[in-house]
């Protein structure tokens, strides 16, 4: 690991590599530690294995005592099999040599807990190696309890990646291990202490080696995320351990590891509280596509179906959005004065079909497959009471509902009190109060008439109609008219924005069924605040008692569901959770910060993002809205400075359009060079041909994926373009490119990319970073390229 803390964009080197034969003496050392710990992880599972059989047996005993047992045993049993049947690609990945520390005390993990040496550890530059750790993916304990792997979650880990030769504390060397199931491949040294001459068991310290972090960077990549568990960071190392109180903000630019971060502390919390977080963190991403490269880092952390990853669009039950709007409607769906029209259209969609004049309540036609929309809002109610006719008329219903509709209570919660202020009405029409003056017998009759008239199959059409309980889509259907959205939006929304409004959600039918953009969600999320779900009697679940047990079901594959809709299930089933991850966060628009505090108003909170990267307009009022959401926690705030994506060469170009989209603002440094600067080319014979042509010869260049990133009105035909290059190449809009990588990127016409939004330039930014080797950039007209085709933006 030869750059631990390259802050400075410098690699650190290590110590010359180490002659072939130490190389090999210490790749079979490490053999033998590895053949140990899976010696003994086999023994680990004999003893689950016992144990699952004789908690099956005790199981039938049947007492009450034996059964809760069996459960705690069975639980142990089976999470000891399921981790140690997990393949694991490297189960164990580094190692540290340690001085002695200042006091002798121990963790619970078995290693020493001093961070610091002891005075007398080095004497006249020399001194003994007193502790070695290996670090691995989980905790491994030999039989006597001493350490064979430390989980790299454990305070005893930290050194491994916190260590850096200005601040080494007890470490003198760290070693990643390169292994492959229960092979060691290699291993890579970094010396903390070179001044010192150290002794290992009697013999000087051996060094192989450098580069562990370079060779990392340097794989192809694969359309999957992986983890970075054996080459964390200083810096970055800081944020994942970060104590979980209240709000941990991350800035970083590009490619600095924000997502990576983000996954493995999610990961951490679940080691540090497992109680408390397991099942309870939500992670947001911007787009379903980032959600698919991502979600295979905590699976590969150990931490299979804990966290819930959802795409931004995808946060509520049975919305799936797959559609972008363009810049100037995702501005007004996203903007705060939404909340405004939103709760005028609650209250008015009770209104929204025309009153049927003329025809009598009960009567009414109510298909069951008819929308709701069509339906007639009846202006009179007629009952039968004390043998004659009562009749409530148009303005006396209006005046009615007025009443109920007071405050701010959600409108279809205010159902029961309108059904209540109707009856009071009916019964002082038809006399009611003068009828006794027993108050006993009055209340009794009182009871006895409002029985009568609800349980009149005519009176309950009548309520369905006038007060009928709404949906969140159906009110986002009603938007779509544009006079009334125009008198629910007054003073809130200019006519032209109302026009654009009206107009994008004409997609839907009048129940609200249809395609939905992203930004949409956010605003359905709202209204079902602002309505309200009538509180319904549940069908009685039937309890498993192994239920009780957090974790148990992914343990018994006979009962499994499989892990996605485990994930999922968790993600549905929970509404308010313990730790919010919010990925891309300045990407989101005040609606969403609305939607997502609503899912973490008892969480804490981690926010990673990158200003220079926002698609979002309108800054400051995502910021207002962001602190909105986030209330008054307490934040702490961390920076990641180093770009691990991009080579210089790349860098250097993205950052002339970082210069032009937020002046003055630093560009991380980029820790690798590839010598291989950015290719231009010039849209000659057609897009289609040249976009073709380039992502050909870039799939002759890189062994892994390419990524061709498009302005946002040629998404569908870029992907015609690409057919048949096969499943290594993709097409992509400007604004999906978010947060991903590919080994080689084509940005096609960045001129156009820029003109789409108000923010395209911070998009181009977005797109410029994606490669970890390779970009070609393709000038169209718009360009304005040079003679060696590099595009006006991206000129010095
Ligand atoms: N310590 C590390 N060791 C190895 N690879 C790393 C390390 N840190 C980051 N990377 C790699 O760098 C790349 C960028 O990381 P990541 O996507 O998390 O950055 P980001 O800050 O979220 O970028 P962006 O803002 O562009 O979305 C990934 O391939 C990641 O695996």
């Amino acid at each position: 690991m030869a750059a631990q803390n390259a802050t400075d964009a410098q690699v650190v080197t290590g110590p010359a590599k180490g002659p072939d034969g130490v190389r090999d003496r210490e790749t079979v050392t490490e053999q033998q530690h590895l053949d140990r710990v899976y010696r003994r992880l086999e023994e680990k599972i004999h003893e689950a294995e016992f144990l699952m059989d004789d908690a099956a047996k005790r199981g039938q005993v049947g007492t009450p005592g034996a059964l809760a047992e069996r459960d705690a045993q069975v639980f142990r049993a089976g999470v000891h099999l399921n981790r140690l049947n997990s393949e694991f690609e490297d189960f164990l990945f580094g190692r540290i040599d340690l001085l002695r520390g200042k006091d002798g005390k121990k963790g619970p993990d078995g290693a020493y807990t001093s961070v610091e040496p002891a005075d007398d550890a080095v004497r006249d530059g020399r001194a003994e190696i007193a502790e070695t750790l290996h670090i691995g993916r989980l905790g491994v304990l030999d039989a006597d309890y001493a350490p064979l792997v430390i989980d790299w979650r454990a305070p005893a880990a930290a050194p491994f990646y916190r260590a850096t030769p200005v601040a080494p504390g007890r470490v003198v060397r760290r070693r990643v291990i390169r292994s492959k199931g229960r092979k060691v491949l290699g291993v890579e040294d970094d010396l903390l202490r070179p001044e010192l001459t150290t002794t290992l068991a009697g013999e000087t310290l051996p060094v192989v080696g450098d580069g562990a972090l370079m060779a990392a960077l340097g794989q192809a990549r694969s359309h999957t995320m992986r983890d970075i568990v054996s080459s964390i960071q200083a810096e970055q190392d800081l944020v994942i351990r970060a104590p979980a109180a209240s709000v941990t903000e991350v800035e970083g630019g590009p490619g600095t590891g924000k997502t990576a971060v983000a996954l493995h502390r999610a990961a951490y919390l679940l080691y540090q509280d497992r109680r408390r977080y397991a099942g309870g963190i939500l992670v947001v991403s911007p787009t379903p596509l980032l959600v698919a490269y991502t979600e295979g880092v905590l699976p590969s952390l150990g931490e299979e179906g804990q966290v819930a990853i959802r795409a931004v669009g995808s946060l509520v039950d049975g919305a799936e959005a797959d559609t972008y709007d363009e810049p100037a409607v995702a501005r007004i769906k996203g903007s705060s004065r939404m909340l405004k029209v939103l709760r005028k259209a609650v209250r008015g969609a009770l209104d929204l079909a025309r009153p049927a004049t003329g025809r009598p309540a009960g009567q009414l036609a109510l298909g069951e497959d008819e929308p709701p929309a069509a339906r007639s809002v009846p202006d009179r109610l007629r009952v039968v009471a004390f043998g004659a006719r009562v009749e409530l008329d148009a303005q006396e219903l209006a005046r009615i509902r007025t009443t109920a509709l007071g405050g701010t209570a959600p409108v279809n919660l205010l159902r029961p009190r309108a059904r209540r202020l109707i009856l009071d009405a009916l019964w002082a029409k038809a006399g009611g109060p003068r009828r006794w003056s027993d108050p006993e017998l009055a209340a009794e009759a009182r009871r006895a008439f409002d029985e009568d008239i609800t349980t009149e199959d005519d009176f309950l059409a009548f309520l369905d109609a006038w007060w009928p309980e709404l949906t969140p889509r159906r009110v986002l259907a009603a938007l779509a008219d544009e006079r009334r959205l125009g008198r629910w939006s007054r003073r809130v929304l200019n006519p032209r924005e109302v026009r654009l409004l009206a107009r994008s959600l004409a997609r839907l039918d009048a129940a609200g069924r249809g395609p939905l953009s992203v930004h949409d969600v956010a605003l359905l999320d709202e209204l079902e605040t602002l309505l309200g779900t009538p509180a319904r009697p549940r069908a009685p679940r039937e309890l498993d008692p192994l239920e009780a047990l957090s974790g148990l079901e992914e343990l018994m594959p006979q009962r499994a569901e499989s892990r996605r809709e485990r994930a999922e299930r968790i993600a549905q089933e929970r509404r308010d959770y313990a730790h919010v991850i919010v990925d891309e966060a300045q990407d989101l628009t005040p609606m969403q910060w609305r939607m997502i505090g609503r899912r973490g108003r008892h969480a804490t909170w981690t926010v990673v993002g990158d200003p220079a990267q926002s698609s979002w307009s309108d800054p400051d009022e995502a910021a207002a809205a962001r602190d909105e959401a986030l209330g008054t926690r307490p934040r702490r705030r961390f920076r990641l400075t180093v770009n691990y994506r991009n080579p210089a060469e790349i860098a250097e170009l993205a950052a002339k359009v970082l210069a032009l989209a937020m002046p003055g603002s630093e560009s991380p440094a980029a820790v690798r060079s590839t010598g291989i600067r950015p290719r231009f080319r010039v849209v000659g014979g057609g897009l289609a041909r040249a976009v073709r042509a380039e992502a050909r010869h870039l799939l002759d260049e890189v062994d892994g994926t390419v990524g061709v990133v498009v302005p946002m009105a040629r998404r569908a035909e870029a992907r015609q373009w690409l057919a048949g290059l096969g499943e290594r190449v993709v097409a992509l809009g400007s604004l999906e490119a978010k947060g991903l990588e590919y080994d080689a990127t084509v940005v096609v016409t960045p001129a156009e990319i820029a003109d789409e939004s108000p923010a395209g330039l911070r998009v181009l930014y977005v797109a410029l970073t994606r490669a970890t080797q390779r970009l070609t950039v393709l000038a169209g007209e718009r360009d304005d390229p040079d003679a060696a085709g590099v595009p006006d933006l991206l000129r010095d």
